[in-house]
């Protein structure tokens, strides 16, 4: 089982993560965990369960229960359900960020959730995309990395996203969405966001994608985790 390859990949929100986490899963044949959306869909689930973001034992109670279903559409789009109803799109709202946040930083909701996350390794090896993944869920990963680009770059770079989906939103206020959501990342007192200490640290913030995506493969060729 541990010896199942990981490539860890954390950092802060709109740092490029999924992207480049995707695109290595694919690239390698790997599977891939999207740990943010076990915890937006939890932070879902409480608002159709009609329970309270701060109700700490009662979110931890929908943690542990937690019905989620991950399908792969024929689009190549990943279709996320909660007791089999489609919330893909809910939880990919601001709210269903600041939700994600909120419901993240009680203990309970992360031990839950802990060996949910182990389970997605599988062989040939996992690309595991969130915020402890290379410092709590998968400690002994060979090759973790933590992206990063300034707040004004990854409000920038969520403005355009959402603009492209033809979502109204005010730049400021995705700046503002994002510094908060940052900042209690970063303060809680569990699995903080931080660089595990082995993690090679890359910031994007005048790095177009493509380059940020070759600098990781270098990585990967060299640690030798590259298929022949
Ligand atoms: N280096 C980069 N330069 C410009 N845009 C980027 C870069 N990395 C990611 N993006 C874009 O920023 C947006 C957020 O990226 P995403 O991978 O969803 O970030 P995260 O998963 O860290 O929140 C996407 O639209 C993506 O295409
Ligand atoms: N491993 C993880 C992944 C996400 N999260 C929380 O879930 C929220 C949403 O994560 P995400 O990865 O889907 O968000 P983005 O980085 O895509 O904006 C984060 O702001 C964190 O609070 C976490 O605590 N630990």
């Amino acid at each position: 089982m541990t010896e199942i390859p990981v490539i860890t990949v954390d950092g802060p929100s709109g740092a490029g993560k999924g992207t480049i986490s995707h695109m290595l899963a694919d690239n390698l044949g790997w599977h891939f965990l999207d740990s943010g959306a076990l915890y937006r869909v939890t932070g879902q689930a409480c608002l159709i369960e009609g329970v309270s973001w701060d109700d700490a034992p009662a979110v931890a109670e929908i943690a542990r229960h937690l019905a989620v279903s991950f399908t792969r559409a024929d689009s190549g789009e990943v279709l996320v359900a909660y007791k089999g109803q489609d919330v893909s799109r809910a939880i990919r709202t601001e709210e269903g960020g600041r939700g994600a946040s909120t419901v993240a930083a009680i203990p309970a909701v992360r031990d839950a959730l802990l060996a949910r996350q182990q389970d997605f390794r599988q062989a040939p090896g996992l690309v595991a995309d969130g915020r402890d993944m290379g410092t709590v869920v998968f400690p002994d990963a060979p090759l973790k990395f933590y992206l990063t680009a300034s707040a004004e770059e990854r409000a920038q770079r969520r403005y355009k996203q959402l603009i492209a989906k033809g979502e109204g939103v005010s730049l400021a206020r995705l700046l503002e969405d994002i510094e908060e959501r940052d900042a209690r990342d970063s303060q809680r007192s569990v699995s903080p966001l931080l660089p595990a200490e082995d993690a090679i640290i890359v910031d994007s913030t005048a790095t177009p994608i493509g380059d940020v995506f070759a600098q990781v493969m270098l990585k990967v060729s060299e640690k030798g985790l590259q298929q022949a």
